[in-house]
């Protein structure tokens, strides 16, 4: 039995020391195979064992220790202590190293050492973490490069409960966006929604609930958000929902927030210029068709009318040729503000590009009710405008331009029902408006197309007409008031038409005018007038002064002085026998080109008048530095002398500016021997008008010098008891 237990004994030993050797046996082909370099060191003896992987170090069983020791780098982080000995005081210890394999490559290894507690052996494990660490250092770098990139994209970074609840977490990029302190902004779902900007925060909060609800794929929201300063500026939010709470609800939204004001302010202004004038700030041609587009639909639908106004401003062409574009712009900003006045919300303002406006008066009754814009629109246009730049002479009354307005009315839908031919429409009243003599307004009629083609026509007859030769002048006598006598002849050009007959200036003259066809044609009248000077000299008439009216578009010409002179040669006229009549729009030039051009002319010997009088620019200022010789009272101041006290009050008041400033005062449109009183007592000079003659051919106004040779010829009656 003892044998037996003995047996059993000794057999159970056997068995456990066979399956230790086994285990152990296991356990070290298990080492050997790892890819860490395992050892396991004696104090002050050789290596006990070495796997495998140690190779790479040149460490192998019975190698010495210290060779192991030595490999190491100093140990980063250590005082400096043995190994050893803070392995026996603190059992374990980690950390990392850099050891040189054979082939002479350097790692970065992390050690792992523990002391197996006897105070002489030591088991060592190390791992290469080169690799590890350079992906670290990568990932490291990236995460710098990813937030240094969204700083400089300025987006903001958010991460906020999907109920909008709570505190949000947030990239410190809004805070910098709203001008807030990113240390200490703090955003919650209410805050976000208190600094929305009240026209937006019904749509903002509304485009969240509506993708927090599923019914859009993909979160975009545009809003305004108060900044700390009080402005306002354009974010854009966009965003995913992660996770699911157990309702089946979003849990977070994630997304970004840039600011787009920039963006938006583009926007705005490519808008802006698609749509309105810079100038003015009305509305182009492009917001005017879309909108009459609409305003049309509504007077349809409503059963209304829809009055358009087609509004010209006369004489703008001759004081942007002549004063330049600034003074132009000037003009059509104060005339854009002056309308905007007249105007209600519902209407549509526009301008068209030049001076040409367009007004809309939507949803009327009656096409009447565009009398009262169009009156409206005549009187404030005929206010003085202000071109005055800041440069003008400090002495000067003059930077005031005056003009008028020619409004042409079309309706809906009698004169048209789509927006092109309303516009044409009220563009063919406007000219006819224009042609009967300016500032007024006509309501297009059936007829005025017709009247719209001729006009077309007439530029290209009137430049035949002028290689036909088929002008002519008539002379009507100027009289000296005082004695009735002629004192010289405003020469007046009439086209003698084979189909139309005489036509007068007033029919073509515009026409001549805007197709610049007026400086040839006046050159040809300036010639013509010298020559029939010559002759009636050479057939023995009395000398007298001929005016010739010169037209702004002439007055530009490089070479006028020139020109003047050679024409004055060729027919031997002293130049002192022409009289150059010029409006005040001539004048209304480049005031140093106007005082050469004027000075030269003065030094020529010819006379200056200035014509038409009162009815032009405020140039008193320009009266006293262009040194005219005569100023030229408008015929519609004298046409109600005796009847209103206004006109009166007026040629008195221009007879004694005259007087003050030395010039000769002469009144045109004189038609009644009660006017010609009237402007003899006032002290006016000469007369010119029906009551003496009308303007008469060159033959009759012949005969007439002829019979003025009778020492008691007079050609208007004496004013008895007024001519002291
Ligand atoms: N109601 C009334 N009218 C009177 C009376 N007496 C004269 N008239 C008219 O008054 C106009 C005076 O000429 P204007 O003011 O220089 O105004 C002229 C002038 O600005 C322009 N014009 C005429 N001939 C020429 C020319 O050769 N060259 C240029 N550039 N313009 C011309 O055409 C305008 C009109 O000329 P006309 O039709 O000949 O019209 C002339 C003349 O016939 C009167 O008692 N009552």
């Amino acid at each position: 039995m003892v044998l037996l237990l003995f047996c059993c004994s000794v057999g159970a030993i056997g068995l456990v020391w066979y399956f230790q050797r086994r285990q152990a046996a296991t356990f070290a082909a298990l080492v050997d195979r790892t890819d860490d370099p395992c050892l396991l060191l004696r104090r002050g003896g050789s290596i006990l064992y070495a796997n495998t992987a140690c190779a790479q170090f040149g460490w192998q069983n019975g190698g010495e220790t210290a060779a192991v020791l030595a490999s190491f780098e100093p140990d980063r982080g250590q005082s400096g202590e043995p190994l050893f000995d803070l392995l026996d005081r603190e059992g374990e210890y980690r950390s990392l190293r850099r050891l040189q394999s054979r082939t002479g490559h350097l790692l970065e290894v992390s050690l792992h050492a523990v002391a197996m507690g006897d105070g002489r052996r030591y088991w060592l494990t190390l791992r290469d973490v080169t690799t590890h660490k350079a992906a670290e250092q990568a990932l490291r770098k990236s995460q710098e490069q990813l937030r240094a990139a969204l700083d400089s994209s300025h987006m903001a970074l958010y991460d906020v409960a999907a109920n909008g609840r709570g505190t949000w977490t947030i990239s410190p990029e809004y805070a910098r966006i709203l001008g807030e302190d990113p240390e200490t902004f703090v955003v919650t779902g209410e805050s976000w929604e208190e600094r929305l900007h009240p026209d937006d925060r019904e749509m903002a909060v509304q485009t969240y609930a509506d993708h927090y609800r599923g019914k859009t794929d993909f979160y975009l929201n545009e809003y305004r958000q108060r900044t700390r300063l009080g402005n306002y500026r354009w974010l854009q939010a966009r965003g995913s929902f992660v996770g699911q709470r157990e309702d089946g609800r979003p849990e977070r939204l994630v997304g970004v927030i840039i600011d787009i004001t920039e963006q938006k302010e583009a926007q705005r202004r490519i808008a802006e210029l698609a749509n309105f004038d810079p100038l003015t700030g009305l509305a182009n041609r492009n917001l005017l068709n879309e909108r009459l587009g609409q305003a049309l639909l509504a007077a349809e639908r409503d059963r209304k009318r829809l009055a358009l106004m087609f509004l010209d401003l006369d004489r703008f062409k001759t004081l942007n040729d002549t004063l330049g574009h600034s003074a132009g712009d000037r003009v059509l900003a104060q005339a854009a503000d002056r309308l905007k006045k007249l105007v209600r919300r519902a209407d549509i303002l526009a301008r068209l590009g030049g001076d040409e406006f367009v007004i809309v008066l939507t949803g009327i009754d009656h096409a009447l009710d565009a009398v009262r814009v169009a009156e409206g629109a005549l009187l404030e246009l005929a206010l003085p405008f202000d071109i005055d730049d800041g440069n003008a002479p400090s002495d000067a009354t003059i930077g005031m331009f005056t003009t008028s307005g020619s409004i042409g009315i079309s309706v809906y839908p009698d004169d048209g029902r789509d927006a092109e031919t309303l516009v044409r429409n009220a563009d063919t009243a406007m000219y006819q408006a224009k042609s009967a003599g300016r500032n007024n307004y006509k309501f297009y009629t059936a007829d005025m197309n017709a009247r719209a083609a001729e006009r077309l026509s007439l530029e290209a007859t009137l430049r035949r007409a002028f290689e036909g030769s088929e002008f002519l002048l008539h002379y009507q006598p100027q009289l000296d008031l005082d004695s009735g006598r002629i004192v010289g002849a405003e020469a007046l050009i009439r086209w003698q038409n084979p189909k139309r007959g005489l036509v007068p200036p007033s029919r073509f003259i515009p026409v001549a005018e805007e197709s610049r066809l007026i400086v040839p044609i006046g050159n040809w009248a300036l010639r013509e007038a010298c020559r029939q000077a010559r002759e009636w000299l050479d057939r023995g008439l009395p000398p007298l002064t001929i005016a010739v009216n010169l037209s702004a578009l002439q007055f530009q010409q490089a070479n006028l002085t020139e020109l003047i002179a050679s024409m004055l040669d060729e027919y031997g006229l002293p130049p002192s026998a022409l009289e150059l009549e010029v409006t005040e729009s001539v004048v209304m030039q480049e005031v140093d080109r106007v005082v050469k051009t004027l000075a030269s002319l003065k030094e020529l010997g010819v006379k200056l008048a200035i014509d038409d009088f009162g009815t032009g620019y405020s140039s008193l200022a320009y009266l006293k530095r262009f040194s005219f010789d005569k100023l030229k009272i408008d015929r519609s101041f004298v046409h109600d002398l005796g009847t209103d006290r206004n006109d009166e009050a007026i040629c008195l008041a221009i007879v004694g500016l005259a007087k003050v400033l030395g010039l000769k005062c002469i009144a045109e449109g004189v038609e009644t021997q009660a006017q010609a009183i009237f402007l003899l007592a006032a002290g006016c000079d000469e007369m010119q008008g029906f009551l003496a003659a009308e303007p008469l051919t060159a033959d009759r106004f012949a005969t007439l010098l002829e019979q003025s040779r009778q020492p008691d010829f007079r050609l208007i009656p004496a004013a008895q008891g007024l001519t002291a």
